[in-house]
């Protein structure tokens, strides 16, 4: 197949409206719900050099050459696009995450909008879920999307992920259930869905909280009413335009001591740990990040290595317990805490508030 060769876009570029209802060729159908997407890049956003490649292809194709792609969702909604970056999701930053809010919260505003959806590289995926969970507050869907081959490879999965996707966006079914992620069939809740695997399709598996529904010949199915997990704060973005720096710090037999002290010298305001098994580190990291807490006082929170897991909460320690959240989510939810000016007791109880905690706090000092 002939395949263009794009040019790999490094920077983001944001807020480039590419095209508008009225764009798009087939007339305005006023008994179809409107949906609107943000395009971010990603996989779902990338060509190779041949259908059979599936590594190393480069991002370039824009929200209009997404929407073109598949021109089935014209039956199913009127669409509009923004081209918020075109980057792979590693890339994904504050700014970017900050425009998407606001856009989304605007949208969202609109009588006429019935849902909306981002489309993403799934690498970091479930973060910019996570954190439209907590920011924005409205009962219409928030649909994160991706794709793990290329448009152009045999059996791309991007095409039909964007149909279920737009599905979901418009239907009412999916209203009160916060942002979802969907991909290869799967509805999982953007609190506990989380990338499982590298290169495969069904990456979004997930055993436990975070399967919501399933697609069914392109219908969407959903196990339970609609409900919001246990212990999912709000955070009103309202007037922020920075976010703090919030390090990840990857625990592993033998860690250096120093990596607390490096962190904080690098601005850090906040530090998650990814700790081996329930949240644990070497004595020498373990005596270092206590020493860095003691003299600045920034919160610390222990998660897990594990692809799986659990936290607990561990009464009489300085470090927050991440509970059920991995290193990428807990990242996440502290940045917004510590971005709120919540103190440590605030942000310790916003971790303690979505997994049981008798006594709700767990420091003792
Ligand atoms: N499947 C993907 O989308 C991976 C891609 N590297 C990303 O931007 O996250």
């Amino acid at each position: 197949i002939p395949v263009p060769s794009p040019e790999p876009l490094s920077e983001p570029q944001h807020l480039h409206k590419l095209f508008t209802r009225q764009d798009v060729q087939s007339p305005i159908n006023g008994s179809l719900p409107n949906v609107t997407i943000f395009a971010t890049g990603g996989t779902i956003a990338s060509q190779g050099s041949s259908n059979t490649q599936t590594v190393g292809y480069s991002i370039g194709l824009g929200v209009q050459q997404i929407v073109d792609a598949v021109p089935e969702i014209l039956n199913i909604s009127n669409i509009a696009g923004y081209q918020v970056s075109n980057v792979g999701s590693g890339s994904i930053n504050e700014t970017i995450l900050l425009e998407l809010n606001s856009l989304i919260t605007a949208e969202l505003e609109k009588d006429d909008i019935a849902g909306v959806i981002i489309t993403h590289g799934t690498d970091t995926l479930e973060e910019t879920a996570f954190f439209m969970d907590l920011t924005i507050d409205s009962p219409k869907p928030v649909i994160c999307v991706g794709a793990m081959r290329p448009a152009t490879a045999l059996s791309a999965d991007g095409p039909l992920n964007l149909l279920q996707a737009v599905t979901l966006a418009a239907s009412p079914n999916a209203l009160g259930r916060g942002t979802m992620i969907t991909l290869n069939d799967r509805i999982g809740s953007a609190f506990y869905t989380t990338k499982n695997n590298a290169n495969s399709l069904d990456t979004f598996y997930s055993t436990e909280a975070g399967q919501l529904g399933f697609f069914i010949n392109q219908v969407p199915y959903f196990y339970y009413e609609p409900a919001k997990p246990i212990g999912l704060t709000h955070f009103d973005l309202a007037g922020m335009t920075t976010l703090p720096q919030i390090d990840i710090l990857y625990a592993h037999q033998d860690m250096d001591a120093l990596l607390f002290n490096s962190s904080v010298q690098n601005g850090a305001e906040g530090i998650v740990y990814a700790g081996v098994g329930a949240g644990g580190m070497s004595s020498k990291a373990s005596v270092a990040a206590e020493a860095v807490y003691n003299e600045t006082g920034i919160p610390m929170v222990a998660s897990h290595r594990s692809a799986d897991g659990f936290v607990p909460a561990d009464d009489g320690d300085y470090i927050i317990a991440s509970g059920f959240f991995n290193p990428q989510k807990a990242r996440i939810l502290l940045q917004l805490a510590v971005a709120s000016g919540f103190g440590e007791s605030e942000i310790r109880g916003v971790f303690a508030e979505s997994y049981p905690s008798p006594g709700g706090g767990m420091r003792r000092k």
